[in-house]
C-alpha cells in the first residue's frame, strides 16, 4: 500500500528525526548513558511518530543541557595580575617594594631567632596578601555600594577631622588658657577645649568635603574617607554643622564673644579663604599659618582681650608653621603638583627653604621676647634655646641641602617641638608678684 503523504513525510521526518536522535543518542550516550537506556527503554515500545520526534528531541535536549549542566565545572575568575589593575606605575612599584622573598633560603642568616614562625608565616603572608590584593584589585574595579557600619563611624569621623592636627591645635589653645596672666578657671578651660576642638573638627570636615576631587589624585589623601566614599559627602556636611554650631556657641556664650568669634573666623578663614586659596597662589601657606596660629584664642578665652602676650603666642605659632609645612610639602612635590595646588615647595622651591631658616630664626626671636612682654621668665629663652638652635639646625640643612632626608627630619622635628616649646613656656609663666609681672593675678 502506497505510503500516503502524510505517512510519507512522517517517514522522512523519522529518518531525518530518527538522524538527529541518533545524533543526539550518540552525544547522550557519551554524556549519560544511564539516563540514556532508561529513556530508550520507554520508547522501544511505541512507533516514532513525528509528534514523538518532536517530543523526543525536546525531552534529549533537555536532558542533554541538564547533563552537561552538572558535568561543567564553573571556570575559575581569570587570577588577573595585581599589577594589570595597578591606575598607576608607583602603585604597582609599591607593590613591588611591599612584596616580601617566599624562598626562605633568600633569608639573611642573621634573621632573629623567631626566623621560624617569620619564614613559616611570610609565604602565607605572601600569598593571602596577593589573594587579599588580587581580591581587593578585582573588588576596587567593580563598584560597590560602601555599607557605613556603625562601628567604622568613629574612626571615620576621627580622619574626616584630622583629629592629631585637631589634638595639637587644642594643645595650642589649651597653653594660650593657661599662659594667660589670668585666674585659671576649670569650666572656662574646658568649654574653651571642648570648643576648639568642635571647631577645628568642623573646619577640617569641610576642608576635605571642598577637596574630594583633588585628595583623590594625591597618594597621601587618596583613601581619605569622602574620596573613598566611605561616607557620603551629607553626612560629612552634617558632622561639620553639629561640630561648627555648638563649638562655636560653648566658645560665645560660654566663654567669651572674642573667644567665638575667632573661632568662628577661623572656620571661615580656613574652609572659605586658605582651601581655595591652595589651588590659585603660594599665598595660602601664609593664610594658612594665621589659621593656625589663631587656636591662641586660648589665651583670649582667658583673658577676654587680644594683647600683646596672644600676640607673641600666636607669633611664635605662625613661624612654627613654615617649618613644619614647607619641610612636609618638599617630599609631597609630586603629590602636590599632582593635585593641582600651587605650593612654595614647587612653584618656589629655593622661596621655600629661605622661608623655613627664616622662621626657625624667628622661633629664636620670639622666645627672647617672651620675658619682654611678661610672657615668661628669663629662665624660659635659656631652656628653650636647645630645642630653638636644633630646629634652626635643620632649617639650615633644608636650606642648604633640601632633600628627602633633611625634609622628613625637620618634619618630625617640628612635630615635637611646638608641643615641648609650648610646655617649656608653660614651666616657665611669670607668675603674679614676679618682678615685671603684668595682670594681677588673684
Ligand atoms: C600653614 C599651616 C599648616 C599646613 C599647611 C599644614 C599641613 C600639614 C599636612 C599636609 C600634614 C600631613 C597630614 C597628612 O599626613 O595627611 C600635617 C600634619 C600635621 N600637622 Fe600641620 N599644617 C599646618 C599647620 C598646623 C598646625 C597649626 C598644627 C597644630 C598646631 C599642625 C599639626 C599637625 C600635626 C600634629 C600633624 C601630624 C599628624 C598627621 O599626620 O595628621 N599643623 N600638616
Ligand atoms: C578653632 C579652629 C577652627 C581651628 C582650626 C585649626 C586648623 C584646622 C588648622 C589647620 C592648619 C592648616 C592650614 C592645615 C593644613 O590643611 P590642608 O588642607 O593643607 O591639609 P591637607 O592637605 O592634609 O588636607
Amino acid at each position: 500500500m502506497a505510503a500516503s503523504p502524510h505517512t510519507l513525510s512522517s517517514r522522512l521526518l523519522t529518518g531525518w528525526g530518527g538522524a538527529c536522535i541518533w545524533y543526539l543518542e550518540g552525544r547522550a550516550m557519551r554524556e549519560s548513558p544511564r539516563r540514556f537506556l532508561h529513556l530508550l527503554r520507554n520508547v522501544n515500545q511505541q512507533w516514532v511518530t513525528f509528534q514523538h520526534i518532536n517530543f523526543l528531541r525536546r525531552m534529549y535536549v533537555t536532558q542533554l543541557n541538564r547533563s552537561l549542566k552538572q558535568q561543567i565545572k564553573p571556570k575559575p575568575e581569570p587570577a588577573e595580575s595585581p599589577f594589570l589593575a595597578k591606575t598607576s606605575l608607583d602603585e604597582a612599584k609599591a607593590e613591588i617594594c611591599e612584596m616580601r622573598p617566599l624562598v626562605p633560603s633568600s633569608l639573611s642568616l642573621s634573621r632573629k631567632p623567631s626566623e621560624k614562625a617569620l619564614i613559616e608565616l611570610e609565604p602565607t603572608s605572601v600569598t593571602e596578601g596577593s589573594i587579599a590584593l588580587g581580591k581587593e584589585t578585582k573588588e576596587e574595579k567593580q563598584w560597590k555600594e560602601m555599607k557605613l557600619r556603625a562601628d567604622d563611624l568613629p574612626g571615620i569621623l576621627a580622619r574626616l577631622s584630622k583629629i592629631k592636627l585637631t589634638a595639637l591645635v587644642v594643645s595650642t589653645t589649651s597653653a594660650g588658657f593657661a599662659l594667660a596672666p589670668a585666674p585659671f578657671d576649670w569650666s572656662c578651660f574646658l568649654l574653651t577645649f571642648v570648643g576648639t576642638g568642635l571647631a577645628s573638627c568642623a573646619a577640617n570636615s569641610i576642608n576635605q568635603f571642598f577637596e574630594v576631587p583633588f585628595d583623590s589624585n594625591m597618594n597621601r589623601t587618596k583613601n581619605r574617607p569622602l574620596v573613598r566614599g566611605q561616607i557620603s559627602p551629607l553626612l560629612a556636611v552634617s558632622f561639620a554643622t553639629c561640630c561648627a554650631v555648638p563649638g562655636v556657641a560653648l566658645l560665645t556664650w560660654g566663654v567669651n564673644p572674642l573667644t567665638g568669634a575667632l573661632g568662628l573666623f577661623n572656620i571661615f578663614l580656613y574652609t572659605c579663604c586658605y582651601t581655595p586659596l591652595k589651588r590659585v597662589s603660594i599665598a595660602n601657606t601664609w593664610v594658612g599659618a594665621v589659621v593656625g596660629a589663631i587656636p591662641v584664642m586660648g589665651w583670649t578665652a582667658a583673658t577676654g582681650s587680644l594683647d600683646a602676650g596672644a600676640c607673641l603666642l600666636g607669633g611664635i605659632l605662625y613661624s612654627w608653621q613654615f617649618p613644619h609645612f614647607n619641610a612636609l610639602s618638599w617630599g609631597l612635590r609630586e603629590d602636590y603638583s599632582r593635585g593641582g595646588y600651587c605650593m612654595m615647595s614647587v612653584t618656589h622651591p629655593a622661596l621655600c627653604r629661605r622661608v623655613a631658616l627664616r622662621h626657625c630664626l624667628a622661633l629664636l626671636a620670639m622666645c627672647a621676647a617672651a620675658p619682654a612682654l611678661d610672657v615668661t621668665t628669663w629662665t624660659f629663652p635659656v631652656i628653650a634655646l636647645p630645642i630653638n638652635l636644633y630646629i634652626s639646625y635643620l632649617g639650615f640643612r633644608f636650606y642648604r641641602d633640601a632633600d628627602r632626608k633633611s625634609s622628613r627630619k625637620l618634619f618630625f622635628c617640628s612635630l615635637w617641638h611646638l608641643p615641648l616649646l609650648l610646655l617649656l613656656m608653660l614651666t616657665c609663666k611669670r607668675r603674679a608678684g614676679e618682678e615685671g609681672a603684668g595682670a594681677q593675678q588673684s
